[in-house]
């Protein structure tokens, strides 16, 4: 897809394309549609993150609670996105035996306690053995930080997305 097709998009059509570059927050997608044309993939992914930079702590944390768990009840239900099952699928994460499931469940129950969002990790980047490692190693750090962190991962998952969507990356089919 180039960014003449993109620019030329309806608010419709762009957020059917573009609604879950940020998961399960299709609301930055209509927001950034107002700010075409793009010049391309990182003018686009800069509106993107611009919107999400703006956001009160509240937006922020608000974003990271829309993201499904990794290996959590969305998976283990059937009810993740697309986009979603295809990044845990990559990590490792659906085919986990159960005591490994168990340990991510639990780890993810302590992150959410102490920070009152879910852990998020851009799975594509990781694999079954770093993520618990990476969660259990994020468990201590600052909630601060944390937050910090936990957005930079939204955006590296938007950025992967976004390459699919535009034909960047390797996923992307002509
Ligand atoms: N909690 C999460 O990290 N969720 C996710 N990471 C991804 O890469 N895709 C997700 O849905």
């Amino acid at each position: 897809m180039d960014m003449e097709k993109v620019n030329s998009m309806g608010f419709g059509e762009f957020v059917d394309v573009f609604g879950n570059v940020i998961e399960k927050c299709p609301l930055v997608a209509a927001a950034v549609w107002s700010q075409r044309p793009f010049s391309g993939l990182e003018d686009l992914e800069k509106h993107f993150f611009d919107f999400i930079d703006a956001l009160p702590r509240s937006g922020l944390e608000g974003i990271l609670r829309c993201h499904p768990e990794l290996a959590g009840r969305d998976l283990q239900q059937g009810t993740l996105t697309a986009e979603s099952l295809r990044e845990q699928s990559q990590a490792g994460l659906i085919s986990l035996d159960a005591d490994d499931v168990l340990r991510l469940q639990q780890l993810n129950a302590l992150y959410r306690k102490r920070f009152g969002f879910p852990f998020v990790l851009a799975a594509r980047l990781s694999d079954r053995a770093a993520v618990p490692r990476e969660l259990a190693r994020r468990l201590h750090c600052q909630p601060e930080s944390e937050l910090r962190t936990a957005l930079g991962e939204v955006k590296k998952i938007c950025h992967l997305r976004l390459e699919d969507l535009l034909g960047a990356g390797p996923a992307s089919v002509e």
